[in-house]
């Protein structure tokens, strides 16, 4: 991989390699873009075949939370951290602590939370070290464990993608397909069971897969068998990059509604989609409920101000359908517009002339 080609292209400001032999860490930092603030994206941990594959996850994932904190109306930049390892097996205390060092080190530039294989109590070994760090513990003030707000997220993004397709937005009735039945994906699971809905689920690990069908009677099918479901609605809440050449002919679903990010492996995966007629929630909008929650921090949180910002997210959701209509285009292109859109208007704001004491000459 050609790094400086693909950050230039895509317009990468910074990404930052760490390593700590004591802890074992091996983390990259990625910085897309810091028009609207610092960048704020989570951590994720994961073993990842080659040291390519984990720049690259980095890399995605940094713009695209560029787009989501755009698109979400925060005051933020987009970043994401990648931990190179086992989640299950080569996380301590030191590794984290080293990473929170690294992390002060950029003075504020990037701020993180959790992801895949990242828990709160990986935050708060990150906050000793640290205070540009989000969702840590309840006890410190913080907002605590961001996956239950993005599934109630998702959730609201979903019966609003429900109205579009279904002509309403009761998921009464409707069958659901959930790939991934983990942190985010198991309150998903807890609304939509609430409401009525019937779930199919899959899931790489056993253990979580048990807990869905035995907490709301779903009905349990193989990984690969999940896109070819008889399902309303296909909820990807696993990893990215499943919307794709092998996965697309197999989907009988009208609705494509869930938390993973990155879910289109490329754009013309989302333009495939759209000619079929298939609704797509854009990941980065609908997923948005953890990073609205986080960032309330900002501001001192306040649990029902960031629920409701997280709720308006049914909104955004059916003013993209409406603007894919008006303009003819597929919802992933109406989202990105929002966004650019956004990040154009502040720069423009943001260029003109601020005193900081540079220039001031007498002062030198
Ligand atoms: N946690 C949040 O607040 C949040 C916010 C925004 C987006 N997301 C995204 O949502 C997705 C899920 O996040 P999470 O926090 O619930 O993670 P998680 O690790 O708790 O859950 C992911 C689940 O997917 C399963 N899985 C992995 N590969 C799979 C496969 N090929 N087929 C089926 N299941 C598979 C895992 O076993 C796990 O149970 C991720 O893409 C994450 O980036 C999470
Ligand atoms: C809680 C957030 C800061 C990070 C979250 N994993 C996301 O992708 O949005």
């Amino acid at each position: 991989m050609e790094i400086f080609k693909y950050m230039e292209t895509y317009d990468y400001e910074q990404l930052v390699f760490c390593q700590d032999k004591t802890s074992g860490l091996k983390a990259i930092i990625a910085i897309h873009d810091t028009t609207l603030g610092p960048a704020l994206g989570g951590t994720r941990m994961w073993n990842y075949a080659t040291e390519e594959e984990a720049i690259e996850d980095a890399l995605r994932l940094a713009k695209g939370m560029t787009y989501k904190n755009a698109a979400a109306g925060l005051n933020l930049g987009g970043g994401k951290t990648v931990i190179i390892g086992d989640p299950l097996k080569d996380k301590n205390e030191e590794m984290f602590r080293a990473f929170g060092r690294f992390i002060q080190g950029l003075n504020g530039r990037y701020i993180t939370a959790e992801d895949v294989g990242t828990t709160v109590a990986d935050m708060d070994l990150i906050h000793e070290e640290t205070n540009y760090v989000t969702g840590i513990s309840e006890a410190f003030g913080s907002s605590g464990n961001p996956s239950p707000v993005t599934a109630y997220g998702v959730y609201v993004g979903m019966k609003a993608a429900a109205k579009e397709a279904f002509g309403s937005d009761s998921l009464e009735g409707k069958t659901v397909a959930v790939q991934g039945v983990g942190n985010v994906a198991y309150t998903l699971c807890e609304y939509l069971h609430k409401e009525g809905a019937k779930l199919i689920v899959a899931d790489i690990n056993q253990a979580s897969v048990d807990r869905a069908v035995n907490a709301f009677g779903a009905l349990q099918v193989g990984v690969n068998e999940i896109y070819s479901q008889e399902a309303d609605i296909f909820a990807p809440c696993a990893l990215g990059a499943i919307i794709n050449d092998s996965t697309i002919p197999q989907l009988k679903a009208k609705v494509i509604a869930g938390s993973a990010n990155n879910q289109l492996k490329d754009t013309m995966h989302g333009d495939l989609i759209h000619e079929m007629g298939i609704a797509y929630a854009p990941d980065y909008v609908i997923n948005s409920g953890g990073v609205i929650n986080v960032a309330d921090e900002l501001y001192g949180y306040n649990h029902n101000r960031a629920m409701n910002r997280v709720a308006g997210i049914y909104d955004k959701i059916e003013r993209i359908f409406e603007i894919s209509k008006r303009d003819g285009i597929p919802t992933y292109v109406a989202a990105d517009r929002l966004a650019e859109e956004r990040i154009a208007r502040v720069s423009k704001s943001r260029s003109q002339f601020l005193q900081n004491g540079k220039h001031i000459i007498t002062g030198r």
